[in-house]
């Protein structure tokens, strides 16, 4: 049966990125005779221009009706200035809400190849490998009320919420991975403070029991962000709560060179999944052929395991990567020194992991 991929390149170098990986699992899809379809639909400022909102109906049916998602990015400038209140993110935060992708799993591990390009000594960069489970549909970000009050509106208020169940669920997923993994899971809140996060521990707690080979550790929030910088090897798996989620993987993706190289999934509990970079829609440098995207590609492969069992192709693309990464082909963004490192863009970047793959497949008719 024919699979569907809905494409949503959304903005800045969304679509740049998006057409890379697209042409990488098309490369497979080929290569494989894999029936698989793309259909392309908007979101964010592109729904914005053509339709007034961030998330056309059509664009969450078509979702919902795929097999799995590929997005790129949303957001830039040009909706910053305008004076409404309707606003790129909020296209991205709906679709993940309307789908009910609750567990967004950031994975950052180093490359062998891109140690130097980290900001941090090779040092502590080298044992890097761990995946942060982000809280995707609650929290903060999602509150009711969140709005300006007062007479003059000079008063505003966000709301923290989350339902024992929201949290469970994802604190189950992060102890399965860990269960696959090396067996340690940090839970991150800031339970000194917050009542959410007291009762975040209580759950972890509590799910804990029925995974007793893993070692459970709780932290708090501002001291996570610390011990990131000061030994990331010691991470394996980190559970935590939407906006906190959201701050470490940015911090977490610099450790191992790039916010371009730093690939996602948002996952529920069947088979469907949204695939996108961490990073996003990077309006300094669009359209240049800066974009890296690997990031992107990264993501595809997630894709190909997660949604559509296809893990022999999934392996393909990250050894891909690897090799590319290996030869010292490299984007701007990464800061490599040796003297084999070539410049590339993002287009020659793209043909190269398609050659690498190609390298790889030459025995497949
Ligand atoms: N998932 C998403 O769609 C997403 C995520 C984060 C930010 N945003 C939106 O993107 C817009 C810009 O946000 P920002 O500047 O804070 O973050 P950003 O991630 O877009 O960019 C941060 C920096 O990293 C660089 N960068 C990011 N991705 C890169 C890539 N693939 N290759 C090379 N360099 C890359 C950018 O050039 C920039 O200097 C905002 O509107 C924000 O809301 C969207
Ligand atoms: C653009 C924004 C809404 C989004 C988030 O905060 O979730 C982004 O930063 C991310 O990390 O995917
Ligand atoms: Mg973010």
């Amino acid at each position: 049966m024919t699979k569907t991929i809905t494409v949503l390149p959304g903005d800045g170098i969304g679509p740049e990125v998006t057409d890379s990986a697209v042409r990488v699992l098309d490369y497979l899809f080929k290569t494989f005779h894999h029936d698989v379809r793309f259909v392309e639909e908007r979101i964010g400022g592109a729904a914005i221009d053509a339709e007034g909102i961030p998330l056309p109906q059509k664009t969450v049916d078509q979702c919902q009706a795929s097999d799995a998602i590929l997005l790129g990015a949303v957001g830039g400038p040009k909706w910053d200035r305008q004076s409404t209140n309707v606003r790129p993110e909020q296209g991205l935060l709906g679709i993940r809400k309307a789908l009910g992708l609750f567990a967004n799993i950031r994975p950052a591990k180093a490359f062998a190849s891109l140690i130097d390009a980290s900001p941090l000594k090779s040092f502590y960069v080298e044992p890097v490998d761990f995946v942060i489970v982000r809280e995707l549909t609650g929290g903060l970000y999602f509150g009711k009320p969140s709005e300006r009050r007062g007479e003059h509106k000079e008063q505003v208020v966000d709301t923290l919420a989350y339902s024992e169940h929201e949290i469970e669920r994802v604190v189950k997923k992060a102890f399965q991975m860990a269960e696959k993994r090396r067996k340690k899971l940090t839970s991150v809140d800031k339970a000194n403070v917050l009542e959410s996060s007291r009762m975040w521990r209580e759950v972890v707690n509590k799910v804990a029991s029925q995974y007793p080979n893993v070692e459970v550790n709780h932290a708090l929030v501002d001291s996570t962000a610390m011990q990131l910088i000061i030994n990331p090897g010691q991470f394996d798996v980190i559970v935590t709560e939407n906006m906190f989620g959201d701050i470490l993987s940015d911090e977490a993706s610099v450790i191992t060179g790039s916010l371009g190289m730093l690939p996602s999934a948002s996952l529920r509990t069947d088979k469907l999944g949204l695939y996108e970079p961490v990073h996003g829609s990077a309006p300094d440098i669009v359209g240049q052929g800066k974009a890296n995207p690997l990031a992107t590609i990264l993501s595809a492969a997630f894709l190909l395991r997660y949604s559509l069992d296809m893990d022999l192709e999934a392996a393909l693309i990250e050894t891909a990567v690897q090799n590319v990464l290996k030869q010292g082909y490299h984007t701007p963004d990464l800061k490599v020194s040796s003297e084999h490192a070539t410049l590339v863009n993002t287009v020659e970047m793209t043909d190269q992991v398609i050659s690498a793959i190609a390298e790889q497949t030459a025995h497949v008719h």
